[in-house]
């Protein structure tokens, strides 16, 4: 009723100018509905994925681009487990960011999974980036995943050579000449995440390419994952952190409850932390329980962060035997 009341009343006050400029005022209605019908023709809309090998710097770039951290990155390859969307705004275009694992050669049951993951979100994109760093030479990793992309004619193609930062002006130069030349992309572009360079000519180059289409998301949308995705994944970038090993392919997390207390600033988060071996249970705990602590201190920060209360953390340590060959346990943990 008010916004209405409201409504009604601007409606008055423009009358009142219109009738005060009588010359001008219809014209430059009519011009400013025209220039609105202008720009929701011109607005682009559409989905975007970035693939590339493991620690080629997709979710950090993917971080970047939407201002909020949303999906996990870490030294250790193979991190990235979900499909995360993210949601890019602007007045002109809405770009919606679809975060895949990177795409590799399957070696376990869990590899093909991913996989298959990966091939049914490319088959849905408007554009496919594949990201590779500056500062390594092109492998044979790079070239299985460029090959991969022949599957997905529809989609339009762009190669973005990342971690800038990290490499001379003259070894930047010679990848993206050596990118050239693995196929005719749509565009090349060379940005670091880190600094914030040229993303800004990336969003660009992506917007230039999706076809025109409304708004798909809310404005105020930055990610659809939920909540206790999110959560998860913040805990298991916690309890990745200083693991040398291969313990990284092991560890899944998974929350049973999320519970705000009643009249208090304060959260009760419930959680679980899966290794596949009683042994990785240990090297978890810690001495002592001493690096679980550490972990769960980490984490806590992280999830409080991002629920702004306080949070308690019950972290429980449980085993799951091999559980990236085992189908019934993949399937339990959402793959
Ligand atoms: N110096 C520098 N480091 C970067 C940049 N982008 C990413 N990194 C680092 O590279 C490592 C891997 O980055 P991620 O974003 O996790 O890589 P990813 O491709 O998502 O990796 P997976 O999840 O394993 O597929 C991390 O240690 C990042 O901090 C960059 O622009 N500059």
């Amino acid at each position: 009723m008010m916004e209405h009341d409201q409504q009604g009343d601007q409606h008055e006050d423009a009358a009142h100018e219109d009738a005060a400029n009588e010359d001008t005022a219809p014209e430059d209605t009519g011009r400013a509905a025209q220039q609105a019908a202008e720009r929701a023709e011109r607005h682009r809309s559409g989905f975007v994925t970035f693939v590339g090998r493991p620690n080629a710097g997709k979710s950090t770039l993917m971080n970047a681009l939407v201002g909020e951290k949303i999906a996990i990155t870490s030294s250790k390859p193979q991190t990235t487990r979900h499909a995360i969307r993210g949601v890019v705004h602007r007045d002109d275009a809405q770009l919606v960011i679809v975060d895949t694992p990177g795409m590799h050669k399957p070696r376990t049951l869990l590899g093909q999974r991913l996989n298959s993951v990966v091939k049914t979100t490319l088959g849905d994109v408007d554009v496919i980036c594949l990201c590779i760093p500056a500062d390594e030479p092109i492998g044979p990793g790079d070239r299985y995943i460029d090959q991969q992309l022949e599957g997905f004619p529809r989609a339009r193609k762009i190669a973005i050579v990342t971690k800038t930062d990290r490499a001379s002006k003259k070894a930047v130069a010679a990848q993206l000449l050596a990118v050239s030349e693995l196929r005719e992309w749509d565009a090349i572009v060379p940005i670091s995440s880190v600094k914030g360079s040229q993303l800004d000519v990336l969003v660009d180059q992506l917007v230039a390419l999706l076809p025109v289409g409304p708004p798909l998301y809310e404005a105020d949308t930055t990610t659809e994952e939920s909540l206790s995705v999110r959560l998860a994944e913040l805990i298991r970038e916690a309890a990745l952190e200083g693991v040398r090993d291969e313990l990284p392919h092991s560890i899944m997390v998974t929350i049973d409850d999320i519970v705000p207390r009643e009249g208090r600033d304060l959260t009760d988060v419930y959680a679980n932390l899966w290794v596949e071996r009683d042994s990785q249970k240990g090297i978890i705990i810690g001495k002592g329980g001493s690096r679980l602590r550490q972990v769960g201190a980490d984490a806590r920060a992280e999830i409080e962060r991002t629920l702004g209360t306080q949070v308690h953390l019950d972290l429980r340590v449980k085993v799951a035997k091999e559980w990236q060959g085992d189908p019934k346990q993949l399937g339990r943990f959402g793959f």
